[in-house]
């Protein structure tokens, strides 16, 4: 189990809330914000972050995430050079997470891209496209590099699916809280309770729920059932909507969400 992953999800459910991860499109706005942007939602209570690599073809992505991924490419972002802007804001944030489609990993090469992970010091890595039945090679450098893995559950995955990832994943086990793509949404899907309950009988992980977390008020409901809460199309929309100061409105919003996912002492 990844260590520091481990600790972020021990150390919050001891300070009575469920983990904050909050999704960051790295290279919108621009990749030289990445660093204070980081700042901001560790400042403001973030216990993970979760860092996307912009891909062109983001099919799990609503319009919101769609949008940020070209705009970055258009900026000219490039892998490596958000692998060297990563390494130097490691030592001062909480754990990060990439969330890569698999593509970029391929062309890189699986080997080479787990080893910049590594020594940029990235805890672990969600891939959406990547089935968990054809992931046994990325599981294997994974470990091999003290990378964790970390496996997604939807409500259409059988038990058989929950129990493998979870014996086999590492970090959390990601729930998608909904059928579709990644997207800010007026109301939460009824089935995430249910979700959660049989993704923790499965097995050990702790699970972190996200898409369509989008208020401080759904982000409340989810951390009373779940071990962590992800935000991104919410945030990004923000940084969007507030141009001029995206780096202030970002803190003031995780702030919000980190206030929300507090769980009364009676549930903690
Ligand atoms: O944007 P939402 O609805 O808040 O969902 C989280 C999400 O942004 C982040 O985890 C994510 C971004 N791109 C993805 C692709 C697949 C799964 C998850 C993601």
């Amino acid at each position: 189990m990844n260590q520091r992953i481990q600790e972020a999800f021990v150390r919050a459910r001891a300070e009575g809330r469920a983990a904050l991860i909050p999704y960051l499109t790295a290279g919108y706005p621009r990749l030289d914000l990445l660093p204070d942007l980081v700042q901001a939602v560790s400042e403001a209570g973030a216990d993970i972050i979760e860092i996307g690599i912009p891909f062109s073809d983001p099919l799990a992505d609503g319009p919101v995430l769609q949008q940020a991924a070209t705009i970055a490419l258009a900026n000219g972002t490039k892998i490596k050079d958000i692998f060297s802007v990563v390494a130097q804001l490691v030592p001062k944030a909480p754990p990060l997470v990439f969330l890569t489609y698999i593509n970029p990993v391929f062309h890189m090469g699986m080997e080479v891209f787990v080893t910049h992970m590594r020594e940029a010091g990235v805890e672990g890595v969600i891939i959406p496209d990547l089935p968990w039945a054809e992931a046994e090679e990325m599981r294997t450098v994974t470990r091999s590099q003290g990378v964790a893995l970390i496996p997604l559950a939807a409500p259409t995955s059988t038990d058989r699916h929950l129990k493998a990832i979870q014996h086999e994943g590492d970090g959390f086990v990601y729930g998608v809280s909904l059928t579709g793509v990644t997207g800010v949404r007026d109301t939460l899907d009824a089935g995430v309770g249910e979700l959660v309950r049989r993704i923790k009988a499965a097995g050990p992980l702790p699970v972190a729920m996200g898409f369509g977390i989008s208020t401080p008020e759904q982000a409340h409901t989810v951390a009373q059932i779940a071990d962590g809460v992800i935000v991104g199309s919410a945030l990004v929309k923000h940084l969007q909507t507030h141009p001029d100061m995206a780096v202030q409105a970002a803190y003031e919003f995780v702030r919000d969400l980190r206030n929300a996912v507090k769980i009364p002492i009676s549930k903690a």
